[in-house]
């Protein structure tokens, strides 16, 4: 069971959470329960960081980060002790997540149960930190923002766990985020395959690595509201999910930004070190955009988007690549974003992208990137159009809750 930020965000909730984790172990079930930081706690931490620093060391921002989890932890801890249950709280190291030396963005290398699982023996609820884990040199290290659905994730995996329940503050995943496109519909099943490019493109519901882990690992999860009791939607297999609509839903991301190298040399490997500097400085490279010179010694220009977190990284591994290249100058535009449409049933259906394209000329919003991969189309679009660009696509492809969803079995569309 994880329990993210704004289900513990105070002392009632927290309180509320312990209850709900205490009624799963009543009903016969051994329980972990992985607990992000309280609310804003996360943010308020990095703002710390930069009344102190530029450029935080990541080691230290580690340090700093990770204690968010533990204050959760250890309080829920003392709350389920009071309701009459033994519970234990761990960190991330104690619980015996292992990742790589990748400070702020750790991935997750092994996870050493043992001792949860021998917590659990002597009928403990065990209580994990979300968020963190423990690099192969004895660092702390935190696993990127949204990370303790990795948590949860990981775990359920070591333990075997039936199910991994995702608590949040909406009932579970819809076809656009609720707050933007009050008509959302909530999606009973959605598969591995669909919800990997919702998260990659913005339904921050579930943490894109922790959708990853738990395709590779066969990991069940349920996704549902920490205030009622209701089903939510469960991500599973492809072969799980019964119906696939034409289009499952609308994503967005207000937190893009663009970088554009001007005048880059028409040579064979100018892109491979461009971007393998990017990499190399840990940088998530998004969309990427090349046109090939029309004539003979013209140049080239690059455009890629990076989360906006990323740009002045970005920017500053460029600048001696670029020099070096002899690019004439590097652009960038912070404030982009981009909204997207996901759905199994496109990769069989023509037209799809040509309505989406129609649908947002319709907005007057002007497309500055286009990529596709079989079941996403993706445009990039002023940060500030987002909103209306969602609603309108959500609108077009009739996904609300009283929309019509095509349900012919994939491959089997009118072509
Ligand atoms: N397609 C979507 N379905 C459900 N929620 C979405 C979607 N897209 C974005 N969201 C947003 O994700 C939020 C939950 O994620 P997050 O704030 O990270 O929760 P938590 O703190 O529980 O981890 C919701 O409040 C909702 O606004
Ligand atoms: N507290 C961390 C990790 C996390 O997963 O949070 P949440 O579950 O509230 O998205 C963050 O804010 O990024």
């Amino acid at each position: 069971m994880k329990f993210g930020g704004s289900s513990v965000a105070d002392a009632e909730r927290l309180k509320r959470a312990a209850r709900r984790i205490v009624a799963a172990r009543e009903d016969g079930n051994r329980v972990v329960a992985v607990l992000s930081a309280r609310g804003k706690t996360t943010d308020e931490l990095v703002g710390l960081a930069a009344e102190m620093s530029d450029a935080p060391d990541p080691r230290e921002m580690d340090m700093l980060l990770s204690t968010g989890e533990r204050i959760s932890c250890a309080l829920c801890a003392m709350a389920i002790n009071d309701l009459g249950h033994r519970a234990i709280s761990l960190t991330g190291s104690q619980a015996g997540i292992v990742t790589d030396t990748s400070h702020t963005k750790a991935r997750i290398l092994d996870v050493r149960a043992d001792r949860i699982k021998t917590a659990l023996d002597e009928g403990q609820i065990v209580l994990v930190a979300g968020f963190q884990g423990v690099s192969t040199s004895h660092d702390v290290t935190t696993l990127g923002r949204g990370g303790s659905d990795t948590t949860a994730v990981a775990l359920a995996a070591a333990v075997d766990a039936d199910v991994c329940e995702i608590y949040t503050d909406v009932s579970g995943v819809f076809s656009a985020d609720p707050r933007i496109v009050p008509d959302a519909r909530k999606l009973d099943v959605v598969s591995f395959e669909e919800m990997l490019e919702m998260a990659s493109s913005g339904a921050k519901v579930l943490q894109l690595r922790s959708v990853e882990y738990a395709r590779n690992h066969d990991v069940r999860i349920h996704c549902r509201s920490s205030f009622e009791d209701v089903t939510g939607t469960f991500v599973v297999g492809e072969q799980e999910t019964m119906e696939h609509p034409l289009i499952t839903a609308v994503t967005h991301s207000t937190d893009e930004a663009r970088l554009s190298l001007v005048g880059v040399p028409d040579e064979i490997g100018a892109a491979a070190k461009i971007f393998t500097a990017l990499a190399d400085a840990n940088c998530n490279v998004d969309m990427i955009i090349q046109n090939e010179p029309l004539e003979e010694g013209r140049k080239a220009e690059v455009s890629f988007t990076v989360p906006r977190g990323d740009l002045r990284v970005a920017r500053e591994t460029l600048e001696p690549i670029a020099a070096e290249l002899g690019v004439d100058s590097i652009d960038a535009v912070p404030e982009m974003g981009k909204v997207s449409i996901v759905g199994a049933g496109m990769k069989s259906h023509p037209g799809v992208a040509a309505k989406v394209f129609q649908v947002l000329a319709e907005e007057r919003i002007n497309i500055e990137m286009i990529s596709t991969s079989p079941i996403k189309i993706s445009c990039v679009i002023a940060a500030d159009k987002v909103p209306d660009a969602v609603r309108a696509l959500h609108g077009a492809f009739e996904l609300g809750a009283g929309g019509i969803q095509a349900e012919a079995p994939i491959g089997e569309q009118a072509r």
